[in-house]
């Protein structure tokens, strides 16, 4: 789909699952703390108030473009994780970064316009492959500094995906170019995807602001400790937040095929249907997210379905409350993906866009502006974008 063998998106290395689905899970709680300063203070610097014009600021209603707004918070926040405060702070590696999506995804396109054959000389007309090959560049400037400076000072090394990643890497894998690379890769999995959640989140809030109070009060009734950081325990009680994830991304998914996979041999199903060999098989995620088989009422966004399911199904066996969980892949719910390959950083996703959400909930109120609807997605192949130029009013709730 996305022409791997020119635009370098896919690989067959295993190291960044392995370590997402091992280490990031596993330290998800020391995590958090960075994750929460980095939003408070991301959110502080992207949305134009300053310390000043916040206060007169406070009864005008201020047009931002939510699109725009959760790319850049998602890879600066995301960054943090990734390489801790100075790759986050590196503007050079931030753009670079976020280019990355986009080239790829227009280098695929005009790709796409070439014979197979032809490919290899085509490549070579496409400024967007020559500019991935450019991002390369600035990845491993960003990123081998802070390998070096961490093997030579013991106590740089942070709870971050660069430290488990090169911790983990065995043989050729080792390659500090090779650990930029990938962690350029891993932007790719991680901000495009948790950048739509939030921004559709914020339309349909913004449609339907009647939502904002109960899920403010959750937000702001979650246990916090000494420096005011919401543990993990705390955000998965937010059951409010994680059931309007979920119903956004039940009508506004990013992808409307996920489980891509390609049947190496002839594969039976159990109902005697053969899948022949070479086959690209995928499931309609959206589709499946709409059958009322599944989801009684389908067409009417009900917010808080899932917190509902999840008591009514607390005492019942039929159906595990779990499988109402923003977070939880299971054949009815297949926005995650399904099996042993579905999204290792889900989990993380999901941490991050409530502290996001629930942040910009605190700080703002929100609307549509008078006669506007909420933007509509815009699709594309299997993707299904939140509309680029989508706006939202935001006002500041107080003077701080
Ligand atoms: C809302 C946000 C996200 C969405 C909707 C999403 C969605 C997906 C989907 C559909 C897949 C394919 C699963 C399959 O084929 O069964 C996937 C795989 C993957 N995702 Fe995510 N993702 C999100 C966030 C993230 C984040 C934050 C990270 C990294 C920290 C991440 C890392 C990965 C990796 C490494 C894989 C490959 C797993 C494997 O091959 O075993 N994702 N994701």
């Amino acid at each position: 789909m996305f022409e791997g063998a020119y635009t370098t998106l896919g690989t067959h290395s295993r190291l960044l699952p392995q370590v997402v689905r091992a280490q990031l899970n596993q330290y998800l709680p020391d995590v958090l703390p960075e994750i929460q300063f980095k939003v408070a203070l991301q959110i502080h610097r992207e949305i134009p108030f300053n310390a000043i014009t916040e206060c007169f600021a406070k009864s005008d209603w201020t047009v931002i473009n939510v699109t725009e707004l959760m790319a850049v918070l998602v890879a600066r926040v995301s960054s943090r994780m990734f390489g801790g405060p100075a790759l986050s702070q590196n503007r050079e590696w931030i753009e670079a970064s976020l280019r990355f999506a986009h080239d790829g995804f227009n280098a695929a396109q005009k790709l796409k316009m070439w014979p197979d054959t032809l490919k290899f000389i085509g490549q070579h007309f496409i400024p967007e492959v020559r500019s991935i090959k450019n991002t390369y560049k600035i990845a491993e400037r960003a990123i081998i500094p802070l390998l070096d400076e961490r093997e030579v000072d013991k106590s740089k090394k942070a709870h971050d995906l660069l430290t488990w990643m090169y911790d983990q890497a065995q043989g050729a894998e080792k390659d500090k170019k090779f650990i930029a690379g990938t962690l350029l890769k891993v932007s790719f999995a991680a901000y495009h995807t948790s950048a739509a959640a939030p921004t559709q989140l914020l339309f349909d809030i913004a449609a339907m602001p009647e939502h904002i109070a109960p899920l403010l009060g959750e937000y702001l009734s979650a246990p916090r400790d000494n420096n005011q950081n919401i543990s993990v325990k705390g955000f998965a009680q937010m059951v409010k937040l994680d059931s309007i994830m979920k119903e956004s991304q039940r009508f506004n998914p990013l992808l409307l095929l996920t489980f891509e996979r390609i049947i190496k041999r002839d594969f039976t199903l159990s109902d005697g249907v053969v899948i022949p060999a070479n086959t690209w098989i995928g499931c309609a995620a959206q589709a499946i997210g709409m059958d009322r088989k599944l989801y009684p009422d389908p067409d009417t966004f009900d917010a808080f379905r899932f917190v509902a399911k999840e008591e009514a199904t607390a005492t019942s066996t039929s159906v595990p409350a779990t499988k109402a969980h923003y977070t939880s892949a299971n054949p009815g719910s297949m926005a995650f993906g399904y099996g042993q390959h579905a999204c290792p950083g889900r989990f993380f996703a999901m941490m991050e866009i409530k502290a996001i959400i629930g942040e910009i909930l605190s700080r703002f109120e929100m609307r549509l502006a008078d006669g506007e609807m909420r933007p509509p997605s815009v699709t594309f192949e299997t993707q299904h974008l939140p509309h680029p130029a989508g706006k939202v009013l935001f006002k500041r709730r107080r003077c701080t």
